[in-house]
């Protein structure tokens, strides 16, 4: 664990001479991160289709088959608007893409469906690392709380 210290309040290295300057595991690292997956993502061709919503003219069905619509336009807006409160929400947001093309599909062969898959493997090699340093950083923050308490 990190050793306890209080907010570094005075520049490094002032008149108080050098004081240890330490990583302490950001726990707001994750929204940067996703949003650059998210921008990676949608550079992506395979998620042509699912940048924005599906168009009910288009696919006059969909709304009948699948009861929560999502789109990486969606996903992206709600990040940008700070409506995640977490890494974790983005992940389920996310999967309900994929798993809404594997419930549409009329076939495990189609062409849309099959972009999904690419897209999925990438999307949770990359959320796996995201998730796992923000749980971290949640864990120690809260550590750095409870040990501040006791010094009161
Ligand atoms: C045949 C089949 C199997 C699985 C799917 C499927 O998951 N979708 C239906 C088609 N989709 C859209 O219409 N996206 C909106 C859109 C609007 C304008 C331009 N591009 C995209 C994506 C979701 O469709």
């Amino acid at each position: 664990d990190f050793c306890l210290q209080e907010e570094d309040t005075e520049a490094p290295g002032t008149s108080s001479g050098h004081r240890l300057r330490q990583v302490v595991p950001d726990r707001d690292a994750w929204k940067e991160q996703c949003k650059n997956l998210l921008n990676y993502i949608f550079e992506c061709e395979d998620s042509e289709p699912f940048r924005q919503p599906v168009d009910p003219q288009n696919y006059p069905d969909y709304h009948g088959i699948i009861d929560t619509p999502m789109d990486f336009g969606s996903v992206k807006k709600t990040l940008g608007e700070d409506r995640y409160e977490n890494p974790i929400e983005l992940c389920k947001d996310t999967r309900l893409i994929f798993a809404n093309a594997k419930a549409y599909t009329p076939n495990k062969r189609s062409k849309i469906y099959s972009m999904t898959l690419r897209l999925s493997a990438f999307f949770e090699e990359q959320i796996r690392t995201i998730i796992s340093e923000y749980k971290t950083a949640v864990k120690s923050s809260d550590s750095h709380k409870r040990a501040a308490v006791k010094t009161q």
